[in-house]
């Protein structure tokens, strides 16, 4: 099988080694963003900043808002409040579009494509808009689309068709990319090629701005991470900082609620005999967790793993846990189905 070409993806010229220092203003700074569709406000004084050469990855529960934020400052929507500052631009002033149009790419959720030209066709229109675009071909090689370069749009898979919306979005070799869900129904050989484009881009010091409801693609490729529910902003983080430390879980199946509990209160005190008082202790769902402050060393599983033998628990197993993204975005906005945003 022939290895795809790789297109240069070196970032925009203000990125360029040796060119002078990025700008101090982030890629994107929304303050007090709102917006109503028929008197009901879906968006209400949302924040949020994307720091330029970062992936900031937004999440949140169907109808929480994101794309409407999104695409308000991609200038597709008009807020009804707040700033907007793109690449250190006001969004509403005269003028933004068309100085933003270069230097912002962007992927629409329905892709946003024209249906009836060729895919080859519309990516080489959209590459001579622009001054140093990326090579298209390289760019449809590169996502795995050449063989359908001379297919029309309406033809193309769902997935093709995503590939070619970011292929679109990027080929103008802009500044700042927005990304509305750019993996969503993508099989997982095509996830890993676009995640591996965006590690590209963003290693070649494009600022990416994606929406996404795969906890493991903000895990995998975000910088920084902001949970959205209601309309607003409600965590953010690296994904290290929202998903805490690893911990050790004393696992009890089945175990009645009072047996978790004299658990945990049997393994505070063996700790503290042990001289580990500084060790936290919670019960959680069909068992107990340790939560060091700072990674898990062996003198740490050594302790906690004598304080279960003393515990005297025969039926407890003893693993390392760590939470992941999901954990936390449930923890946040719950388990229960949404319809609309809780406004
Ligand atoms: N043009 C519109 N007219 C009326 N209501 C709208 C319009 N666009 C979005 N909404 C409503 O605004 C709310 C927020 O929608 P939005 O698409 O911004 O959410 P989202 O977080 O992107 O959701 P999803 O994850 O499902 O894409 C939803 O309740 C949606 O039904």
């Amino acid at each position: 099988m022939r290895a795809p070409s790789r297109p240069d993806l070196s970032g925009p010229p203000s990125a360029s080694p040796g060119s002078s220092p990025a700008p101090a203003t982030p890629a994107l700074a929304v303050r007090g963003l709102r917006k109503s569709y028929g008197g009901r406000e879906v968006v209400r004084g949302l924040s949020l900043t994307a720091e330029r050469g970062r992936l900031t990855a937004v999440l949140g529960p169907n109808g929480a808002g994101k794309t409407t934020t999104i695409e308000c400052c991609e200038g597709l929507r008009r807020p009804d409040a707040g700033a907007i500052e793109v690449l250190g631009r006001d969004r509403a002033a005269r003028g933004s579009d068309a100085a933003l149009r270069e230097r912002v790419g962007v992927m629409l959720q329905d892709c946003g494509l024209p249906m009836a030209p060729k895919a080859g066709a519309v990516l080489a229109h959209l590459a001579r808009l622009h001054a140093r675009p990326l090579d298209p071909a390289a760019l449809l090689e590169r996502l795995g689309l050449a063989e359908v370069a001379r297919t029309s749009v309406r033809r193309l898979s769902g997935g093709q068709r995503q590939r070619l919306a970011l292929a679109g979005a990027i080929v103008g070799r802009p500044e700042l990319v927005f990304l509305d869900e750019p993996s969503a129904g993508l099989d997982p050989q095509s996830r890993l090629a676009v995640w591996d484009l965006l590690r590209e881009l963003r290693a070649g010091g494009t600022s990416l701005v994606l929406t996404t409801h795969l906890m493991t693609e903000a895990e995998e490729l975000a910088d920084h991470v902001v949970i959205i529910d209601g309309g607003q902003v409600i965590a953010e983080g690296t994904p290290a900082q929202l998903t805490g430390g690893a911990r050790v879980r004393i696992g009890l199946d089945r175990a009645p609620a009072a047996e978790v509990a004299g658990l945990a209160a049997a393994l505070r005190a063996a700790l503290a005999r042990a001289g580990r008082a500084d060790l936290e202790v919670h019960a959680v769902a069909e068992g107990v967790e340790v939560a060091p402050d700072g990674q898990i060393d062996a003198g740490t599983l050594a302790a906690v793993s004598t304080a279960v033998a003393e515990a005297g628990h025969p039926g407890a197993h003893v693993a390392v846990h760590r939470r992941t993204l999901e954990d936390t975005f449930l923890d946040l906005t719950g388990r229960a189905l949404r319809e609309g945003t809780s406004a």
